[in-house]
C-alpha cells in the first residue's frame, strides 16, 4: 500500500458515524484533511457501503450552523488506504471493530483509541502488538439526533498520548494533525494518569446519574457527598498503588468541578439506560473493580454500582 508518509498529508480513517466520529469528520472536512469513514453495514448505510457512495452527514456546530458532509466510506476491514485509524466508538464496541480490522491493518498504521472507560489498550496490544497506538479522552459533547445528523453540544479538550510509540518523523506529523481535530489537545508522556482521572469522573458521575435518574448537577446535593468520597477513596488507593499521587480529596475536587461544569447534562450512561442501550459500565466501574482485585484492594462501592447498573440494563 502507498501511504502518504513521504508525500503529502496524512490520511485518516474514522470508525463509525457516531456523535464524536461525526464531529471529527467535520473538523477533517473544514481543515481539508483527507479522511474516510469505516462503517459496518446497517440498514441506514447499506447502499453507500455496498456501492462506495458518499455518506451524507449533517453536523450542527456549537453556534447552530449546519454543515453537510458527503463523506467517503468503506466497509470496515475492506480498505486500508489510510495512515491512522481513529476509533471514537463505545468501549464495548472496540473488540469487534479490532476484529474487523485484523485482516487488513498493516503494522505501520496507527490506532487511535478515543472513548470513555479503560481496558481497550490491552485489547489492542493483544490483537496488534506491533502497531503504534495512541490512547485518548475528550470532553467535547455531541449528540446523534438521527443516523445522519450530529449536533455539537459542548466544546471541551482532548488528552492524548502514545501507548505504543511510532519511532519515525511521521510521529510529529500525527501529533500535529490530531491536535487540530478536537482542540485544545494536551499531549501526555504518560497518558494513563489522564485516563485514570477521566475514569474517576465517569466512575462517579455516570452510574450515579443513571441509577438516580438525575442530571449531573444534582450530584452536588449533600446526600451524595459520602458515596462520592468513598468511590474516590477506592480509586485513589488503586492509583497510589500504581505510582500516582492523587489523593481522595484531589479526585473528589476533580469530580465536583465536572459536576458543576456539566450541571445541565444527562451523562452518557444516564442516556444509555433511558434508551435501553448497553452501557460502558464494564470498562468504567468494572475496570476499577478488576484493577482493585488484581492489587488485592477493596472496591466495594465500585462493585456495588456495577451490580446496580447491570440490573438496570437487564430490566430495561
Ligand atoms: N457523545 C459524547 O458527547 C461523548 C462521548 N464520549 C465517549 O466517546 C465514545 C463514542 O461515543 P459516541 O460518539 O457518543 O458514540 P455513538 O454511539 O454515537 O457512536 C458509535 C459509532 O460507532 C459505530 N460502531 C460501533 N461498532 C462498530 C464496528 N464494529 N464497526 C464499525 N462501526 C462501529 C456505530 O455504528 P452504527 O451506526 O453502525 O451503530 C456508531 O456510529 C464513547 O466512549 C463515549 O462514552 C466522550 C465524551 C463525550
Ligand atoms: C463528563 C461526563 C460525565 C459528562 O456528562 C461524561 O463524559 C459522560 O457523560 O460520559
Amino acid at each position: 500500500m502507498q501511504t502518504s508518509e513521504q508525500t503529502s498529508q496524512l490520511k485518516i480513517a474514522i470508525v463509525g458515524k457516531g456523535a464524536i466520529g461525526g464531529l471529527i469528520a467535520s473538523k477533517c472536512q473544514s481543515q481539508k484533511i483527507p479522511y474516510q469513514l469505516l462503517l459496518r453495514q446497517t440498514s441506514s448505510n447499506k447502499i453507500e457501503v455496498e456501492q462506495s457512495l458518499p455518506f451524507i452527514l449533517k453536523i450542527e456546530d456549537i453556534l447552530g450552523n449546519t454543515h453537510t458532509l458527503a463523506t467517503k466510506v468503506a466497509e470496515i476491514g475492506q480498505d486500508n488506504n489510510f495512515d491512522l485509524v481513529i476509533l471514537p466508538i463505545k468501549a464495548y464496541q472496540i473488540s469487534d471493530a479490532l476484529h474487523s480490522l485484523k485482516s487488513t491493518l498493516l503494522p505501520n498504521q496507527v490506532i487511535v483509541l478515543l472513548h470513555n472507560g479503560m481496558g481497550t489498550i490491552e485489547e489492542v496490544k493483544q490483537h496488534f502488538p506491533n502497531n503504534p497506538c495512541i490512547a485518548g479522552t475528550t470532553s467535547y459533547g455531541a449528540y446523534k439526533c438521527n443516523a445522519n445528523y450530529v449536533k455539537e453540544t459542548g466544546l471541551g479538550e482532548t488528552h492524548l498520548g502514545w501507548v505504543t510509540p511510532l519511532r519515525s518523523a511521521q510521529s510529529a506529523k500525527i501529533k500535529r494533525v490530531l491536535a487540530s481535530l478536537l482542540p485544545p489537545t494536551i499531549w501526555h508522556s504518560d497518558i494513563s494518569l489522564a485516563l485514570w482521572r477521566k475514569l474517576t469522573i465517569n466512575g462517579v458521575i455516570n452510574p450515579l446519574t443513571a441509577i438516580h435518574n438525575i442530571k449531573n448537577g444534582q450530584l452536588a446535593e449533600e446526600k451524595y457527598t459520602e458515596q462520592i468520597s468513598r468511590l474516590c477513596g477506592e480509586i485513589s488507593c488503586i492509583m497510589n498503588h500504581l505510582g500516582y499521587t492523587d489523593s481522595t480529596a484531589d479526585l473528589r475536587d476533580l469530580v465536583m468541578s465536572v459536576i458543576h461544569k456539566t450541571a445541565n447534562n444527562f451523562s452518557s450512561m444516564h442516556q444509555d439506560i433511558q434508551h435501553n442501550r448497553p452501557t460502558e459500565i464494564d470498562y468504567i466501574n468494572g475496570y476499577i473493580s478488576k484493577a482493585a482485585a488484581s492489587l488485592s484492594l477493596p472496591a466495594t462501592e465500585n462493585s456495588k454500582l456495577c451490580v446496580q447498573i447491570k440490573r438496570l440494563e437487564t430490566s430495561s
